[in-house]
């Protein structure tokens, strides 16, 4: 799209939005501040370093078999250093325990140091990214239907070790890069069929987590991921929403909602404002359940949308740690990255200037009509104009002009692994 046209739309839709009492200025500047988490495994249908050509295990699953993926550190990097340059803003990495620079050699899970993860915050550095962090309980011999919460207290023990190892890792990653990364923890503990000792598994899993979260670390923000259920593990999920949410408030831990892992009509948006009422800061996933938590790229869609709705309406941009999730395997990696990070951040942008103002007055003086007719058009005004101003002022390609640089690089560079 030529700059002319560009700045044209979109000194039209400034005019527009101002009519409306929004200034766009001010959303392009809150927009350029809102640092998305990037998940490293869409590069590689989270395979990691430790294992690649092992299975995925912990009922999650990658489908497709689109050529192409990153099969080693260098490509990793390399892939997401592309996608950098394809969206606007700045972002942070997130990395699961999978992802260290082993070098070849074998280093359990039990035995990861930071300075397996050290050039990755030496390549953060360079590529002015932070990160974040995930211990991994999940493609391993130990992982079994149970980690944290498997009756056997050697199993225990050595997911216990790996996840404390994993929070020293994020600190570390927190210190050096002078940000501080979230740790998630995520464990897939569940059963295929009826359990009759819920408790149990759930009395285990909180004592393990008591253990993990004994040590404060000052560069960390700690997370816990709850789940409805996993595949091949449909009957019980330990770490339910209730465990995790009442663990997270009572230890003054982040609860992480991943747009998946509810019931299908269960919606995210609407847990946002009940829990930043009793936590002060929150994690995202921002996936696209088709389905089930089938972690397809995100798109523009109402629950994206009310989401990001929710947490500008809350005023609560800067205590929502906004991560994304997906891994989808059938079609091209770099490209499925910039459709779900521009997806998210339109979101975001079209909530900023949502004229929420008079919507209130409306609601607040019971007038149904108008509330719902200006939600509606709403969603029409021009803020895509906006939205490409804003990736024109980042230098990155506006609108579709992304899609010939996706395919320029896999031509060049995906196709030929
Ligand atoms: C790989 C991720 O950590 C994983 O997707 C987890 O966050 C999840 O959502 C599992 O369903
Ligand atoms: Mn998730």
């Amino acid at each position: 799209m030529k700059q002319e046209k560009i700045n044209r739309n979109y000194e039209i839709a400034r005019e527009r939005f101002a009519e409306l009492g929004i200034d766009t200025e001010t959303a392009i500047s809150a927009l350029q501040k809102l640092s998305l988490s990037l998940h490293c495994w869409q590069t590689d249908d989270v395979s990691g370093f430790e294992n690649p050509d092992g299975s995925l295990s912990g009922g999650i699953q990658a489908t497709g078999n689109y050529p192409g993926k990153a099969r080693n550190i260098d490509e990793v990097r390399a892939d997401i250093e592309k996608v950098n340059t394809l969206i606007p803003g700045n972002h942070r990495l997130s990395l699961h325990a999978i992802y260290g620079d082993f070098k070849g050699k074998k280093v359990d899970r039990n035995e990861i140091e930071p300075e397996h993860f050290q050039s990755w915050i030496d390549w953060a550095k360079l590529n002015n990214m932070k990160l974040d962090f995930n211990s991994t309980s999940f493609s391993h011999s130990k992982s079994g239907n149970l980690s944290l919460s498997n009756r056997d207290k050697g199993i225990r023990d050595f997911w216990i070790e790996h996840t404390i190892r994993s929070r020293r890792i994020a600190d570390e990653m927190g210190r050096q890069l002078k940000s501080k990364a979230c740790h998630n923890l995520w464990i897939h503990d569940g059963s295929k069929d009826i359990t009759v000792d819920r408790y149990l598994y759930r009395s285990l899993l909180k004592d393990s987590l008591d253990k993990i979260f004994e040590n404060k670390f000052t560069n960390v923000k700690d997370a816990v991921e709850c789940k409805l259920f996993g595949t091949g593990l449909e009957s019980f999920t330990v770490g339910s929403h209730e465990f995790y949410m009442g663990y997270a408030m009572k230890n003054g831990l982040m609860a992480t909602l991943d747009m998946g892992h509810f019931h299908p009509t269960e919606e995210t948006y609407d847990k946002i404002s009940s829990l930043l009422l009793f936590s002060p800061e929150i994690m995202l996933h921002v996936s696209r359940p088709v389905r089930w938590d089938s972690d397809h790229v995100v798109i523009l869609n109402d629950s994206v949308q009310m989401l990001a709705q929710e947490i500008i309406w809350a005023n609560a941009l800067e205590r929502v740690n906004v991560g994304l999730d997906y891994f989808d395997a059938s079609i091209n990696r770099i490209g499925a990255y910039v459709i779900g990070i521009r997806a998210t951040q339109k979101a975001f942008l079209q909530a900023l200037l949502t004229p929420i103002k008079k919507l209130r007055e409306y609601e607040a003086s019971e007038q149904g009509f108008e509330r719902l007719a200006l939600l509606e058009e709403s969603k029409t005004l021009p803020w895509n104009d906006v939205y490409n101003y804003f990736c024109m002022l980042n230098n990155v390609p506006v609108a579709e002009d992304y899609i010939s640089e996706v395919e320029k690089y896999e031509k060049e560079v995906t196709s030929k692994r």
